[in-house]
């Protein structure tokens, strides 16, 4: 069901997006992969073959995805599938009482902006493109998959960016759904757990081996294929609709 599918991919040129533009090309799916221009999302696109073509997108701006989403109609005719994996984060406490200091505030608008105001950016400009779609035989006309995190549940210390910004996405995945629904087009989002990519690279070796240590089970950090695959099983499930998925080894994480 994926071969010539028409996608999305934000946050393409690493960790859970590049896994998910991979298999969705390997599928013969055309993927248009948007990361900012300072990834390298112009090299991970040329490995994965011609269907697919990297647009450099900042997800906060509308002019970018606005130009994301036009490549998708100009090279491939139309959009059916956006994946929604661009984020970032941050760690800091909301007042630091040893050095008495406050939380930046440009630092916490920040990740709302990438996180929350950029999944929507895309989610409202990819809408318009899919209601052009003709329906299937169920009148579906396109799909879309937001990424949020267990952090907008168990949100831990220096986390309140970051848990903010994932919350408001499962948040709006339910009205969304339903502003969508006239047009014959799902939402739904995936909340992941821990998972082996950069982002989580980030960590020492041995704050990796015992936060994995922390999944009841498979007791190992997620492999990016395992979200991928979450991906496709939405695209092809017609029932599922305004939910969020936590995807996590049934991880619940400590404060
Ligand atoms: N790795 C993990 O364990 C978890 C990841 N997540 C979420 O999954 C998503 C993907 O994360 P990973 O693949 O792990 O991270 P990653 O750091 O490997 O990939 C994120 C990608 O997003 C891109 N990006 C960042 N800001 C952007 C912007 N303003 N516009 C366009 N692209 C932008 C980056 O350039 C990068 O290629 C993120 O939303 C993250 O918050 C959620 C829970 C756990
Ligand atoms: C390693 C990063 C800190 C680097 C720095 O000092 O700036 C971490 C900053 C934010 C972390 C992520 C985060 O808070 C969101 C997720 C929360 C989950 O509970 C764990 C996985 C996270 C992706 C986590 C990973 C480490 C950071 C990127």
């Amino acid at each position: 069901m994926i071969k010539n599918v028409v996608s999305l991919v934000t946050g393409g040129a690493s960790g859970l997006g590049r896994a998910t533009a991979e298999r969705l090309a390997r599928q013969g799916a055309s993927v248009v992969l948007a990361d900012l221009p300072s990834s390298n999302g112009s090299e991970v696109a040329k490995e994965l073959g011609d269907k697919v073509v990297f647009v450099p997108v900042d997800v906060s701006s509308e002019q970018d995805v606005t130009a994301a989403v036009q490549t998708a109609k100009d090279k491939f005719g139309r959009l059916d599938l956006t994946v929604n994996c661009a984020g970032t984060a941050t760690a800091v406490k909301t007042y630091n009482f040893n050095k008495n200091v406050a939380h930046r505030l440009e630092d916490f608008q920040r990740v709302i902006n990438v996180n929350t105001v950029g999944t929507f950016n895309v989610i409202r400009l990819s809408a318009g493109l899919m209601g052009a779609n003709t329906p299937n035989q169920d009148g579906q006309r396109g799909v879309i998959v937001n990424t949020a995190s267990v952090a907008a549940f168990d949100g831990q210390i220096g986390q309140a960016a970051y848990s903010a910004s994932k919350a408001a996405v499962v948040g709006m995945t339910l009205p969304i759904a339903r502003d969508l629904s006239t047009q014959g087009i799902r939402i739904c989002t995936i909340a992941p757990g821990l998972f082996n990519t950069p982002m989580l690279a980030a960590l020492p070796e041995k704050v990796r081996t015992f936060l994995a240590k922390s999944i009841p089970f498979p007791q190992r950090l997620g492999d990016p294929s395992e979200y991928a695959q979450l991906v496709q099983a939405i695209y092809e499930n017609p029932l599922l609709n305004g939910e969020t998925i936590r995807l996590d080894g049934a991880l619940r994480m400590m404060p």
